[in-house]
């Protein structure tokens, strides 16, 4: 029998901030260019997780494994060699408002990986181009563009030095339902071309189910459920299930305080 060593492993991540368990004992795994999406309501950790597989927030317990190499522990230049091999594109695209979109897209090669300038510019005119961005588009600064073209452009910059891994931070959040497919097409042609693994996370159910391969949903700081994207709207769980569908009642009992 052969057995794969997954791209990204989770073994019994855990994490309080003070008396605030967050993350109760993680267990997930990715596979080589596998696409996983996790879902949950706010609060329930998903930022923290992924935060923690990036190496921003530092476990309490348990391991994270990058092809098989614990990571969770890395720190000075291992953790920045981890980090150059990781694509991210941030909640809100976080594009840096004083430099022009071209540099935003080639930041991580100039300052990163020592890329000439020029050469920089090349990759990152080609990159907006694979995201549907003119040469133009280059020139302008971020406040002159819609959050859709924002959006484009964190994705760009997501793709430039061509990871191996890419995450997903609430990529459609605050787009039109239109724009939001426009970047989950855009995300499943960039992760294919690249052959990537890639990890999100998101509340937007449309966007789960046209991105990923397997959904994984994270709720009271476990992953309670994982299964094919195809499972979800018939997932034989009542807590995914009321979650998937949206609905108020069930066994989630959201914490609602009227002052
Ligand atoms: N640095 C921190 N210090 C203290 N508490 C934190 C910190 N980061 C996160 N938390 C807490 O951890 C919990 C989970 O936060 P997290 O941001 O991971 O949620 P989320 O699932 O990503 O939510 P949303 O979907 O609303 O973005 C929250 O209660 C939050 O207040």
């Amino acid at each position: 029998m052969t057995t794969t060593t997954p791209k990204i492993r989770l073994e019994g991540v855990t994490k309080a901030f003070g008396p605030k368990q967050v993350l109760c004992g993680i267990d997930l795994e990715i596979a080589a260019g596998e696409s996983l999406v996790v879902i949950g309501g706010s609060g329930t950790g998903k930022s923290v997780l992924l935060k923690s597989i990036l190496g921003l927030i530092r476990p309490d317990k348990g391991r994270i494994l990058i092809d098989g190499v614990e990571t969770s522990r890395l720190s000075g230049s291992d953790r920045v060699a981890l980090m150059n091999r990781f694509g991210m594109l941030f909640q809100g695209a976080a594009l840096f408002d004083s430099l022009p979109v071209w540099e935003n897209v080639a930041f991580g090669l100039i300052q990163g990986r020592g890329v000439a300038r020029k050469a920089a510019k090349d990759i990152a005119v080609s990159k907006l181009a694979q995201v549907g961005l003119g040469p133009d588009v280059a020139m302008l600064f971020p406040a002159e563009l819609s959050g859709g073209m924002q959006k484009r452009v964190g994705l760009a910059r997501a793709i430039a030095a061509e990871p191996e891994i890419i995450f997903f931070d609430e990529p459609t959040t605050g787009l039109d339902p239109i724009m939001a497919d426009v970047i989950n097409d855009l995300i499943v042609k960039c992760r294919r071309d690249l052959g990537a693994t890639t990890l999100s996370i998101t509340h937007d159910m449309a966007s789960a189910r046209k991105i990923a391969d397997r959904i994984a949903m994270i709720y009271e700081g476990r992953i309670i459920w994982a299964d094919r994207a195809e499972k979800v709207d018939d997932p034989g769980n009542p807590y995914v299930d009321q979650f998937v569908h949206g609905r108020a009642d069930g066994p989630i009992q959201m914490q609602v305080r009227v002052s």
